[in-house]
């Protein structure tokens, strides 16, 4: 029990995209003192290295695109399961409020606070609202945004939408602000490929083969990280070997902070915690945005990078390895465009992304509290 004895309820997707911003605020909120309840699906039950001062609960829910009718049908009975279970939680909590971050398990809590008259307060990672945000929204009291161009269906939910940014992992902050030096003339380059949480295989294709493409000369200096599907490990080897390219490939790097910090380009799919992460250290990118994403959100999560000149974007139609390496090539023999790019994504970078997140969290404390914690209660 945490000294404030306050509850908030975090209801979240099992993947990456939205557990890593529910953990920054699971942090954050640690520190000022209330306890957190995170509410997400089987996955949960792995979480307790991610989450060590957090309560993770594992809620009935299911996701209505996958398995036709039958599908559907088992999808909303455990949804409404969850909904039942969610309100039994949530009675013995009596949270503050409840903060959804997407994805199918968060609808039940968050369904279950709204009918409660629980506050609930949205978080959208992507620059479009997600189907599930998009069906909570006209319960939720404010809609967090990752981006300041988030895209909204319409005015009433405009109305809703403040900007926090996506909350980055604490090991990423302090990269914010590290002056970036590009690679110097014959000194060595190195490159952070990342496909996101499961990897993606277009990157292993196309990145090793317009690598190794290069000339000898920058061939020679360059060192790629790498991650790659379990599936794609061997080919991407076999495609760096006889190359002047040090490789180091991963199924799934955790020391990305790091390899972050070393690197000089990164090239990544577009994801949201990718693209935060990107901006607050400060890296210059070639977005490749997954292009069977919901909406195409991740194209829309690059938008404004590139248009701020942080970030360049090749669609997948066109990821080519000619193309790749085309921009490679320009981008390694003017270093300058790298560190002017490296200054852009800077100025998107957002790291008081949790504190703003929690900071909207205490708007919804009770007036009397309020005024105890302020010391303006009248004697
Ligand atoms: C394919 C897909 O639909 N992905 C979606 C998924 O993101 P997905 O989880 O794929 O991608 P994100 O970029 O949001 O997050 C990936 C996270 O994994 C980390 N990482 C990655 C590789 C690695 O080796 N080690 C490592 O730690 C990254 O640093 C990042 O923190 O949810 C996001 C938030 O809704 C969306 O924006 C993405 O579009």
């Amino acid at each position: 029990m945490s000294e404030n004895g306050k509850y908030v309820v975090l209801a979240s997707g099992g993947t990456g995209g939205h557990i890593f911003p529910a953990r920054a605020l699971a942090e954050e909120l640690n520190t000022r003192g209330y306890n957190v309840v995170l509410m997400t699906d089987g996955r949960g039950e792995k979480y307790d290295e991610l989450f060590p001062n957090v309560k993770v609960i594992v809620v009935k829910s299911g996701s209505p695109s996958v398995g036709g009718l039958v599908g559907k049908i088992k999808a909303v009975l455990a949804i409404t399961m969850g909904i039942f279970q969610s309100r039994k939680v949530l009675r013995h909590l009596k949270p503050i409020a409840v903060v959804g971050f997407g994805g199918y398990p968060s609808m039940p809590p968050a369904a279950a606070a709204a009918s409660m008259g629980i506050p609930l307060i949205l978080h959208e990672q992507n620059a479009v609202l997600g189907r599930v945000n998009k069906l909570l929204s006209g319960f939720a009291r404010q809609i967090a945004t990752s981006f300041d161009h988030t895209e909204s269906p319409d005015e009433e939910i405009t109305a809703k939408m403040v900007y926090t940014g996506n909350p980055v992992r604490q090991a990423v902050l302090p990269l914010f602000g590290k002056k970036y030096i590009s690679p110097s003339d014959d000194g060595p380059i190195r490159v952070l490929v990342l496909g996101g949480s499961q990897g993606a295989t277009i990157l292993s294709e196309v990145v090793p083969a317009a690598l190794v493409s290069l000339p000898e000369d920058l061939q020679s200096r360059l060192h790629v990280s790498q991650q790659c599907r379990k599936e794609d490990l061997e080919r991407a080897t076999r495609q760096y070997q006889g190359s002047l390219i040090t490789p180091t490939l991963s199924e799934f790097f955790d020391d990305v902070a790091a390899l972050l910090d070393a690197c000089h380009l990164a090239i990544t799919r577009s994801g949201a915690s990718t693209l935060s992460e990107l901006t607050v250290a400060g890296k210059p990118s070639i977005l490749v945005p997954y292009k069977h994403a919901m909406d195409d959100h991740q194209r829309k999560n690059a938008e404004n990078a590139v248009a701020r000149g942080a970030a360049r974007v090749i669609l997948q139609d066109n990821f080519t390895a000619e193309e790749l390496e085309r921009q490679l090539i320009f981008l390694f023999r003017h270093p300058d465009c790298l560190s002017v790019m490296a200054g852009a994504a800077s100025s998107l970078g957002e790291i008081h992304a949790a504190e703003k997140l929690a900071d909207l969290i205490n708007r919804f404390i009770p007036q009397k509290n309020n005024k105890e914690k302020n010391g303006k209660v009248a004697a």
